[in-house]
């Protein structure tokens, strides 16, 4: 500082020799300081543009306040008298166009009604311990008069005797609901429960109930999931369900062949094509291949829309599915999915009556945004949601702020009761270390553990498989690089026990319902608390106890909190693990890091390799299509560069290569029907 004072103000300082050198930079720094304020001061009036007071005779009224004292304090002290001003609502009339810029007073979000008032789903815990709620259970599925026989007997091979809190409150409402008579349309509901508190049967239920009578096969209920391995999950549920009645149930997922869907979905007869299903389950993406390829695959009957995990369906685009399925379901101009909503108008009403599906919204981390819900079209919604109290106190946590929680309903974001949650603090390059010696140590034979990416899963699962090498321990990779059917082998090997920690990436955090898992750990801190809120939902889920661990480090630790704090949940408590063992295990941990280092450059070479022929095959194929017609210079340097790099690969032999057929969309096989 004393270099810049001596420099820049060299003969204010020769002449001022009275003052020390600290007292000079004070003073230099104050009339800085003023200057900055006086400019700042300036652009906020010439912002405003007042009419009466112009940006002169601010500035003759700063040099006033200047002459009455140097004191900066009084300055700021000034600004600060003058600035509650500017946020006063004028009486005044606005300009149109004038005031764009000015600054206006925060509006606060207002939800709709039916989001800020939602119906609370009571009830504690989802097991029973009470010794005198066993005798008079009013929640066992003998007690319950709205299920159906055939319903009580599909929960017993499922070995369910009681109901859970969510399904007490959303059965019977739907049951209610669709037995009004005409035009009374059921309202559409949203239910936000935790992760594992019985969502499936929730919707499952009624459904079946509802159409078990139906006389003509047609497809009445549509339940779409984000991805194959939920769809095929709730697929199972309703094949119990079904079973006791008439009605069939049928999965499209990517783990099949279109055609062979096809065959299950429709029969033709006497050209005239026929559904063999009631209930379709699926994914959008899957939904979007059969409303295009499959001809005769008609929605127009459709009864119930179900939506589970709603937020991450409203959340990504999926080919615009709800736009594809808009048109596929729609009978009359009005009758939209996704356009306009059905009015109120008693003979509108009585019109559309029974020919607009009843939407059917599932989630643990629902969407609270009604622009998301707002695409929906939802019909006079109605939003169930769990008891939530914020388990946190204020005077615990070092966060100033509360949530704002004005006009917001809570409960947006809870987690199961039997979930016990706690971190540990580990340094960055030491967290595989810290995860195998807190397995070793805490002896955990059922585990997932969680990473923000699939490469991260992929070099995780590769050095603990290393470091386990030799202990009864088995652990594997689980992720969206992988293929489905491969997935599904590894779920079912892990659900059997012979496998006993999965390394997974977020996209099965979602809806996976393994049974006893008893910790799920997060390697590192999820990005958004909705991950956080589904990868520890994997345990402790229908009732049963889990715990599930974060590893931060000292850097993730207050944005880790804030995230939490923010709906109201504490970090838990902190788990240490002995700086001691994981010095034991510091020679196999640098040979698994040796390891994972050859096999990252084995794969970068091939890689490189690899994507030198992708482009060779492409100038080829493309100099094959355009037949006579010259590659250009870059495609000509890129064969060039490719064969280069593959001398062992012989000259490519052009004409003996086969022409590419052109893609065709998938067209239905069917079998002709026989009289
Ligand atoms: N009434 C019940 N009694 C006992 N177990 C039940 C009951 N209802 C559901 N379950 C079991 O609870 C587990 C979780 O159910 P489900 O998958 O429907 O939860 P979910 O709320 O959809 O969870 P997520 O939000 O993670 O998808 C399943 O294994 C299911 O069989």
């Amino acid at each position: 500082m004393e270099l810049f004072t001596v420099n820049r103000y060299t003969q204010e300082h020769n002449k001022s020799t009275k003052y020390s050198g600290d007292a000079n930079e004070d003073e230099i720094l104050q009339k800085l300081l003023q200057k900055a304020e006086k400019r700042k001061r300036k652009h906020e009036i010439s912002e405003k543009e007042k009419p009466f007071e112009t940006v002169d005779a601010i500035e003759e009224k700063d040099d006033a306040e200047d002459a009455q004292g140097e004191d900066a304090a009084a300055a700021s002290q000034s600004d600060k008298e003058e600035k509650p001003k500017e946020t006063e609502p004028s009486n005044d009339f606005q300009v149109l166009g004038a005031d764009a810029s000015a600054k206006r007073p925060k509006v606060e979000m207002v939800l709709p009604a039916w989001l800020a008032h939602p119906t609370i789903i009571e009830g504690g815990s989802l097991l029973s311990t009470d010794a005198t709620d066993a005798e008079t259970d009013e929640t066992s599925i003998k007690q319950l008069a709205y299920l159906e026989k055939h319903t009580c007997s599909a929960l017993k091979q499922m070995k369910i005797e009681r109901l859970f809190p969510v399904q007490r409150a959303v059965i019977p409402w739907i049951l209610e609901a669709q037995s009004k008579p005409a035009p009374f349309r059921p309202r559409d509901i949203c239910v936000s429960a935790p992760t594992g508190s019985g969502k499936t049967l929730a919707f499952a239920i009624p459904i079946v109930q509802l159409l078990a009578n139906r006389v003509e096969c047609k497809v009445r209920a549509l339940v779409v999931l984000p991805v194959a391995e939920l769809a095929l999950q709730v697929y199972k549920v309703f094949s119990v369900l079904c079973s006791k009645t008439e009605l069939e149930v049928c999965l499209l997922s990517k783990q099949h062949r279109l055609e062979d869907e096809q065959e299950k979905l429709l029969e033709q007869y006497k050209g005239v094509y026929y559904s063999k299903v009631d209930i379709v389950v699926t994914t959008p993406g899957r939904l979007v291949d059969h409303l295009h390829a499959t001809e005769g695959f008609c929605l127009k009957s459709l009864q119930f829309l179900v939506i589970d995990e709603a937020d991450r369906i409203m959340d990504a685009v999926f080919q615009n599915w709800l736009y594809h399925l808009d048109s596929h379901v729609r009978t009359t101009a009005d009758q939209l999915l996704t356009g306009v909503q059905a009015p109120l108008c008693y003979q509108e009403l009585l019109n559309s009556y029974g020919k607009q599906p009843h939407k059917l919204l599932f989630s643990a981390t629902l969407s609270q945004d009604p622009e998301k819900l707002q695409n929906l079209r939802l019909f006079q919604p109605k939003l169930f949601t769990t008891v939530f109290t914020l388990p946190v106190l204020p005077s615990a946590l070092d966060i100033a702020e509360l949530p704002e929680q004005s006009s917001q309903f809570i409960g947006k974001y809870t987690t199961p009761t039997e979930l016990t949650e706690q971190y540990c603090v580990t340094e960055l390059r030491l967290k595989p270390l810290t995860l195998y010696t807190m397995v070793q140590t805490y002896g955990w034979k059922r585990f997932l553990c969680f990473t923000n990416s699939a490469d991260t899963a992929d070099r995780l699962a590769f050095v603990l498989k290393h470091l386990f090498q030799g202990s009864p321990i088995t652990v594997e990779e689980l992720s969206a690089n992988m293929k489905v059917g491969v997935r599904a082998r590894r779920l079912a090997d892990f659900a059997k026990g012979s496998i006993h920690g999965l390394v997974c990436s977020d996209a099965l955090a979602r809806g996976i319902d393994v049974p006893n898992v008893d910790i799920v750990l997060s390697y590192e801190a999820p990005r958004h608390i909705k991950t956080y809120i589904h990868r520890v939902g994997r345990t402790a889920r229908a009732g049963q106890k889990g715990t599930a661990i974060t590893l931060l480090t000292e850097k993730d630790q207050a944005p880790f909190k804030k995230m939490l704090y923010e709906v109201g949940k504490s970090m838990g408590e902190e788990l240490t693990v002995s700086a001691d063992v994981e010095v034991e295990h510091a020679d196999i941990y640098k040979t698994a890091l040796e390891e994972l280092r050859r096999r990252q450059e084995k794969r970068k070479s091939e890689m490189k390799v690899e994507k030198m022929r992708i482009t060779r095959k492409a100038a080829l194929h493309k100099q094959l299509e355009t037949g006579d017609k010259p590659l250009t210079l870059m495609e000509k340097l890129q064969v060039k560069t490719a064969i280069q790099l593959l001398p062992e690969e012989n000259a490519p032999k052009e004409k003996k290569q086969p022409k590419p057929r052109p893609t065709k969309m998938a067209k239905p096989k069917r079998k002709p029907i026989k009289k």
